[in-house]
């Protein structure tokens, strides 16, 4: 029976990337994780054992590192769609055709020391402490005529010590759990969103990344904050909806949400009443709700993971 050489794709993955922009003694950091994969001609590569359409996957890393230099990094959408644009546009005949670049972004913040004035901090020019939150997400493909950019974040651990019920659920002989109707709404947020931006024509303007970025983020965490949750899917779809409302560049977002339980200690035995005060918080396991909103009319691009 004959074989089939199905999808394929190749380039190289997770170059750690530090970019720093030297503005006098004010400096910028970037700090990026990035990934390539190129799909394209690549049979004879798996076939005959001609290399002759494989571009190196150590050139790919090299120019990742060199176009760092060339164009600097202003927001890892527009670093990756430059990436993407190279790999398909610029490959000896045209054996690329089409580019995924992921990029996971890490934030430092300015390290704030003390000033000449006494009691005063300033912020240093140069000196920066990793900010332990979240993880930017971002991954453009490219296949020649189009972009397709879909953002995101991740280990964004968020919780709400009230506003939180959930109880009139299904109950079947398996059902132990007890109605909840003042509980601790915890979750680590993985989001993911589609832009409507092409990039086919003049009409496609690019938005601001950085700008969007940040403004999806605080949405997202208003719409947390703000819910009173009867429910983790409920809190889910208002936190896409609150996004969609705000914010025309996105069409599509997608949600996962690990339930982290935080269960009350019983300390009962030791003549104490736990009134919503003490809890257990448990690691694992946990409810895992995922869900998609998106605009109507708009075809979900997201993959499902
Ligand atoms: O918000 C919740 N949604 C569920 O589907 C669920 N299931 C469960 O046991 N606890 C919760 N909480």
């Amino acid at each position: 029976m004959a074989h089939v050489l199905g999808q394929n794709q190749y380039g190289k993955a997770e170059n750690r990337i530090v970019r720093v922009h030297r503005e006098a003694d004010r400096h910028h950091l970037k700090d990026l994780n990035v990934s390539v994969s190129l799909r394209g001609d690549f049979e004879d590569v798996h076939l005959t054992g001609s290399n002759a359409n494989c571009l190196p996957t150590d050139s790919t890393k090299n120019t990742v590192y060199a176009f760092a230099k060339r164009h600097g990094i202003e927001s890892a959408e527009g670093f990756a769609m430059l990436l993407a644009r190279h790999f398909v546009e610029n490959t000896e005949r045209g054996v690329v055709h089409s580019a995924r670049i992921r990029i996971e972004e890490y934030s430092w913040d300015r390290i704030a020391a003390a000033s000449d004035r006494p009691g005063e901090t300033a912020d240093t020019g140069h000196s920066f402490v990793r900010n332990g939150q979240e993880v930017r997400t971002t991954e453009v493909e490219y296949d020649g005529g189009r972009f397709r950019v879909v953002s995101g974040l991740k280990d964004l651990v968020v919780m709400n010590t009230t506003d939180s019920e959930f109880w009139g659920y299904l109950k079947d002989p398996y059902t132990t759990l007890p109605e909840a109707y003042d509980r601790i709404l915890a979750t680590q947020v993985t989001a993911r969103w589609a832009f409507g931006f092409a990039g086919r024509d003049a009409e496609d303007a690019a938005p601001d990344w950085n700008h969007s970025y940040r403004e999806v983020r605080r949405h997202l965490l208003e719409a947390f904050a703000q819910t009173y949750s009867y429910s983790l899917q409920q809190t889910l779809h208002a936190m896409g909806t609150r996004v969609l409302d705000h914010r025309a560049e996105v069409d599509e977002v997608r949600l996962e949400l690990p339930n982290k339980h935080h269960f009350l200690v019983d300390l009962e035995p030791f003549g104490l009443k736990n009134e919503n005060e003490v809890y257990y918080a448990a690691d694992r396991m946990y409810g895992l709700i995922e869900g998609t909103v998106h605009r109507e009319g708009v075809t979900p691009v997201i993959p499902v993971s």
